[in-house]
């Protein structure tokens, strides 16, 4: 057989593939349908979504990535649960983003996505239930915590659903092919905070303007080719900047966790986590003896995070997160104990451990 032949052999072969992949997405979808008919209540299901990808990471027979593979799984089950419900996502934007790149990971494509000025907002719209959901910022590898995140987990009654994990990646973009014409640097704080080593070395003589967001600083560059921006890719697309320089974060693992936030908790998805925030009186050995339980009962601890509270001078809350859902036994007394011991806690939610 001719190399022509055989191209044309896999071609045929690959079509008859993609009618079977498009036979068995109907049916998925009709599926979705029913379930939908059927189920009580919310709709949307992280555990389940999470289920879902994890099942087919462990089952993935290669050559495609399991990332590549869940992916594809993402955006399936976005459009299956558009088909049994329309949800509008609310994030702190505006468009192009990091939030909105995290809110798309996490939810897939198929809902409303709502740009909101503040993270105030984005709570504020869910607790009205003018959105479905919400995604935050809560922290950065390289920054550290969303103090505004934390002070409205703190006060606001909505729950966390979900957590995404994005890797952030700086470039530099203008409008201009290159730097000749540069006369500023416009990023968000964080960012040009991010990329500090980089500025330094490449670009020192560059006054750094700090702007309300990334895609802001996007959207000014795109205006004026004497301004240059850094942002996410998203802002460079949106906005049809050229990048200058890729990837310039200082720290190649720079990451940015969110928060999804709703009115109502997760079920249990078999690899969870809980996050709550509690107060301790200030005497000696208080925190020992909050933390105790969660050793005691076996329950491991992934974040312990400080921060002032309002009613006193150096007066703080803690933010907790550990392994398992809050309907779990060993959950059940370590949180039994850990009350016991607090003068204050709150569970802000039990939620999937991010799968993608
Ligand atoms: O299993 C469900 O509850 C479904 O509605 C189906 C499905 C899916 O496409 O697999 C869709 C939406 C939910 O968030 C979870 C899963």
């Amino acid at each position: 057989m001719s190399e022509e032949q055989e191209l044309l052999k896999l071609r045929n072969e690959i079509d008859a593939i993609d009618d079977q992949l498009l036979a068995s997405i109907s049916r998925r979808g009709q599926l979705a349908q029913r379930v939908g008919e059927i189920k009580q209540g919310n709709i949307y299901r992280p555990e389940r979504e999470a289920q879902v990808l994890r099942r087919l990471a462990d089952q993935n027979p290669g050559p495609l990535p399991s990332v590549a593979v869940q992916r594809i799984f993402r955006e399936l089950m976005s459009a299956c649960l558009a088909l049994e419900q329309p949800l509008k996502v609310a994030y702190l934007g505006p468009a192009g983003t990091f939030s909105e790149s995290a809110s798309r990971k996490h939810f897939g494509s198929a809902p409303t996505f709502m740009p909101m000025l503040a993270i105030d907002d984005v709570f504020r719209s869910v607790e009205a239930g003018s959105v479905d959901y919400g995604v935050v910022p809560v922290e950065n590898s390289t920054e550290g915590a969303i103090g505004r995140t934390l002070d409205l987990l703190l006060l606001n009654p909505l729950k966390i659903c979900g957590e995404v994990k994005l890797r952030i990646h700086q470039h530099l973009m203008s409008k201009a092919d290159g730097l000749g014409a540069a006369r500023r640097v416009y990023s968000h704080a964080q960012s040009l905070a991010q990329c500090q080593e980089w500025l330094n070395r490449n670009l020192p003589s560059l006054p750094r303007v700090p702007v309300a967001s990334n895609a802001e600083a996007a959207r000014l560059a795109a205006e004026d080719p004497e301004s240059v921006a850094i942002a996410g890719e998203a802002a460079a697309e949106l906005y049809g900047l050229n990048i200058l320089a890729g990837n310039i974060e200082d720290d190649p693992n720079n990451t940015t966790r969110f928060l999804v936030i709703c009115q109502h908790d997760a079920g249990p998805s078999g690899k969870d986590k809980t996050s709550l925030v509690c107060s301790t009186p200030n005497r000696a050995g208080a925190m020992h003896r909050l933390l105790q339980p969660l050793a005691e009962h076996g329950v491991s601890m992934t974040k312990l995070q400080s921060r002032p509270a309002r009613s006193g001078l150096w007066e703080y809350v803690y933010y907790i997160d550990f392994e398992g859902h809050q309907s779990e036994p060993k959950v059940i007394a370590a949180l039994a104990d850990l009350e016991h011991n607090a003068s204050f806690v709150k569970v802000l939610g039990s939620y999937p451990v991010a799968a993608l």
